[in-house]
């Protein structure tokens, strides 16, 4: 690998696996390295990115993080990511490393593809790619197709070509990486764990090595500096997509959908998150996440839900002018009924 170029590290793992969490806890051990963040999530609501500028990093300011807001970035490469790593490698003082945490929903595939752009190739190289997984979720089965419901769908419209669409894109994502982070540790237990590795073992032909951590927390020096200069070895890691449209007909994320609602203050949070939890399981929202304005308290309620587990914290005050309000961001199936989960959120305010 030429030492020259700027290593480039790309976070990838499904809808709240913990990218995030890990990044942040990456920026408070990284030591003098300055780090420039590119930042990619699904839906129009820019939590990731205000979650990693409120962790006060000295060595990625404000300025060094940069968020991607016109749609997964595996499908915005050339307009989107390309014009912004140019710019970041303009910059008079370069970073010493580039971190990028795709969308929950982003094949990293073309993503790692675009660093063998000229302008791109000669300037930085991927360090690796790292999948994190939510351990959890795997031993729920959240990643297990449900062949027969598959098997129905597809003797009902015979143009599907594909298996559940949120099985193949773990295996994509896991397709892709040099290191696998198996997150939430802490949510099951050892044998679980084991069957856990098992799995993602078996969801991909490569042999990447896997790690164990809970709330991301892994050393900087585990993750950066893994010098595999991934982009030299795309072609043994094509995603579903790319198997079946060798003709390059273009990717899309039409199987899922996200939606703002907004609301006013909430009274009481612990009911407003019990009642999230019902609607959720109703139906079966994968992620949701926002800032909730809760009423007579100087602090913003940040919360997390990925499936019905839901966290909540005040993580800061409201500033002086800012806009209060309650705005939470969806993700779902596309099948998912948009109008009815919107109903019943805004029915609880
Ligand atoms: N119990 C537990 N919770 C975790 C762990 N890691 C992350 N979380 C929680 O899981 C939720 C999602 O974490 P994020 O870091 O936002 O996940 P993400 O992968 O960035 O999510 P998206 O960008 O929406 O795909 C948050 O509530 C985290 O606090 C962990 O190891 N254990």
């Amino acid at each position: 690998m030429n030492q020259q170029k700027i290593p480039a590290t790309v976070i990838t793992g499904f809808l709240g696996a913990g990218k995030t969490t890990m990044i942040r806890n990456l920026l408070t051990n990284a030591g003098g390295k300055k780090i420039a963040l590119i930042i990619n999530e699904f839906g129009d609501l820019g939590v990731d990115g205000e979650v990693l500028k409120g962790c006060g990093a000295e060595n990625c300011s404000e300025d060094d993080i940069i968020e991607l807001t016109n749609g997964c970035i595996c499908c915005t490469v050339a307009d989107d990511f390309i014009p912004t790593m140019t710019k970041l490698l303009e910059r008079e003082q370069r970073p010493d490393h580039i971190v990028i945490e795709t969308s929950g929903l982003a094949l990293p595939q073309p993503l790692v593809a675009a660093f063998n752009w000229p302008d791109i190739r000669t300037q930085v190289t991927v360090d690796g790619v790292i999948t994190v997984v939510d351990s959890a979720a795997v031993a729920a089965g959240r990643f297990a197709d449900d062949h027969d419901a598959v098997e129905a769908a597809r003797s009902e419209d015979q143009s599907l070509d594909h298996e559940s669409p949120i099985e193949e894109l773990f295996e994509d994502q896991l397709t892709c990486a040099d290191l696998i982070v198996l997150n939430k540790t802490d949510l099951i237990d050892v044998a679980g764990l084991g069957r856990v590795r098992d799995e993602v073992a078996a969801r991909t032909q490569r042999k990447p090595v896997m790690i164990e951590a809970k709330n991301g927390e892994v050393p900087a020096g585990i993750l950066l500096g893994l010098g595999i200069g991934t982009e030299d070895d795309i072609a043994n890691r094509k995603s579903h997509h790319e198997l079946e449209h060798e003709d390059g007909s273009p990717h899309d994320h039409d199987e899922f959908d996200s939606f703002v609602v907004e609301l006013g203050p909430v009274a009481d949070p612990a009911g407003f998150v019990e009642a999230l939890k019902s609607i959720i399981s109703a139906h079966d929202v994968l992620r949701l996440k926002g800032f909730v304005d809760v009423s007579g308290k100087p602090m913003r309620l940040q919360l997390q839900a990925v499936g019905s587990r839901i966290d909540h914290y005040f993580d800061r005050a409201w500033a002086p002018g800012e806009k209060r309000g309650t705005r939470l961001v969806v993700i779902g199936l596309h099948e998912m009924d948009q109008g009815a989960v919107k109903a019943a959120i805004e029915a609880l305010a």
